[in-house]
């Protein structure tokens, strides 16, 4: 039998009611609050922690990878030993790395993320799909054959996005909401008797998805569509909240927070993580 799909692996996280992404996001000031360097080692410890904490509670670990990135080679190493940590307690990962190029150059970042065995595997990568919806086909066997996923941006939490996400195509539709019914559709395509799709978009959770053109009361045919949504936390969105924001397309919700997790040192870790995971359960459990 074949790899089990990326949907297949997050409805089973859903099933077991968690729905929380612990965001690894190291930057300086939470390192220092920390005690930790601002160094690749830091970052790299407090990644593990992270992953330690998350275990058995949330459905995914995010690491932003521009927190490793700054530190070179010795970042990217200190980045795959997380995610080695990450795999072994059975967590799935999210490399936040939005990434998007031309077809034949996206293919390559495809392969950097999300093929097996490469050094920098996930199970999902982030990716902006402003050159076109069919620019990510080079990820498409990594999503059909692999068991990965995508996360494409569709409306970002960060109030600068919306001159471009609001903007209207031709057909009348906006970019964001056309980016949510192209991840629709390649769900409804390729997997048509799927619980949860594998290919998913960001939805930031500080935004009004209705202004968006974005229809949250319907979950629409086919698989449910994987939503990450960032924006709980420090950008102000509450956890609390996620039913009501995110209505009938809520189904398969990973909400994420980052800094709010991190933020206290790393005392408190496990309990903030805890505390987050059980929010976030009973919020989707409570219905819309
Ligand atoms: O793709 C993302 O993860 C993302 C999309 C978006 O619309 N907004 C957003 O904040 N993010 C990421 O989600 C995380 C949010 O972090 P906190 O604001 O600290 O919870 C950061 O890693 C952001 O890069």
């Amino acid at each position: 039998m074949g790899t089990a799909s990326f949907g297949d692996r997050l409805a089973a996280e859903f099933a077991a009611g968690r729905h929380l992404c612990a965001g690894i996001d190291p930057h300086a000031p939470l390192l220092a609050e920390w005690g930790l360097d601002d160094d690749a080692a830091g970052a790299e410890r407090m990644g593990r922690e992270v992953v330690a904490a998350a275990a058995g509670l949330a459905a995914c670990v995010k690491p932003q990878i521009s927190f490793f990135e700054r530190f070179g080679s010795r970042g990217f190493a200190a980045l795959e030993r997380v995610l080695a940590d990450a795999r072994d307690a059975g967590l799935l990962v999210v490399a936040d790395v939005k990434r998007g190029d031309i077809g034949s150059t996206f293919a390559a970042y495809a392969d950097a993320w999300l093929s097996p065995g490469s050094p920098l595997e996930a199970d999902a990568m982030t990716v902006a799909a402003y050159m076109g919806f069919d620019t990510l086909s080079g990820a498409f066997p990594h999503v059909r054959e692999h068991g990965k996923g995508l996360f494409v941006l569709a409306a970002t939490s960060n109030p600068e996005a919306r001159d471009v996400q609001l903007a209207r195509r031709s057909d009348g539709r906006t970019l964001a909401s056309a980016m949510v019914d192209d991840a629709m559709h390649w769900n409804a395509e390729h997997a048509p008797g799927a619980a949860v799709g594998s290919i998913g978009v960001v939805l930031g959770a500080t935004l009004d998805l209705g202004a968006f053109g974005i229809d949250t009361a319907e979950r629409g045919l086919g698989p449910a569509l994987p939503v990450l949504a960032p924006g709980f936390g420090h950008q102000g969105a509450r956890i609390e909240d996620a039913g009501r924001l995110f209505g009938g397309i809520g189904h398969a919700l990973l909400a994420n927070e980052s800094r709010s997790i991190l933020a206290g040192g790393a005392e408190g870790l496990s309990a903030r993580v805890r505390g987050r995971a059980d929010a976030i359960a009973a919020a989707l459990a409570g219905g819309a």
